[in-house]
C-alpha cells in the first residue's frame, strides 16, 4: 500500500532532488556503499566522525545523501 501510494505521489509530483539519510551502526559499510554508488568502485574510507553530506546525480534527478 505504501509503495503504491509513493508511486502515485511520484507520478503526480515528480521530484528533482531527493534527500536520503543513511543510518547504520559503526563500520556497517555506509560510506563504502555511498562511494560504490557514486564512483562505481569501493574505496577504503576512514571512520566518519561528523555527519557529512554528499551529492550524487542520477538521470531522474539529484540525490543528496546524509551520513
Ligand atoms: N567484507 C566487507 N567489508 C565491507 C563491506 N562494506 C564495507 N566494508 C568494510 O567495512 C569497514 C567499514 O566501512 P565504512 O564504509 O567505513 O563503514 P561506515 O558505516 O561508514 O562506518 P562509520 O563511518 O564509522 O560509521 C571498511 O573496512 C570497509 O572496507 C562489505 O560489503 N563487505
Ligand atoms: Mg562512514
Amino acid at each position: 500500500m505504501g509503495a503504491w501510494m509513493s508511486r502515485v505521489w511520484f507520478l503526480m509530483f515528480p521530484a528533482k532532488e531527493y534527500k536520503i539519510v543513511v543510518v547504520g551502526l559503526d563500520n556497517a559499510g555506509k560510506t563504502t556503499t555511498l562511494y560504490k554508488l557514486h564512483l562505481g568502485e569501493a574505496v577504503t574510507a576512514a571512520p566518519t566522525i561528523v555527519c557529512s553530506e554528499s551529492m550524487a546525480y542520477h538521470a531522474s534527478g539529484a540525490v543528496c545523501f546524509f551520513l
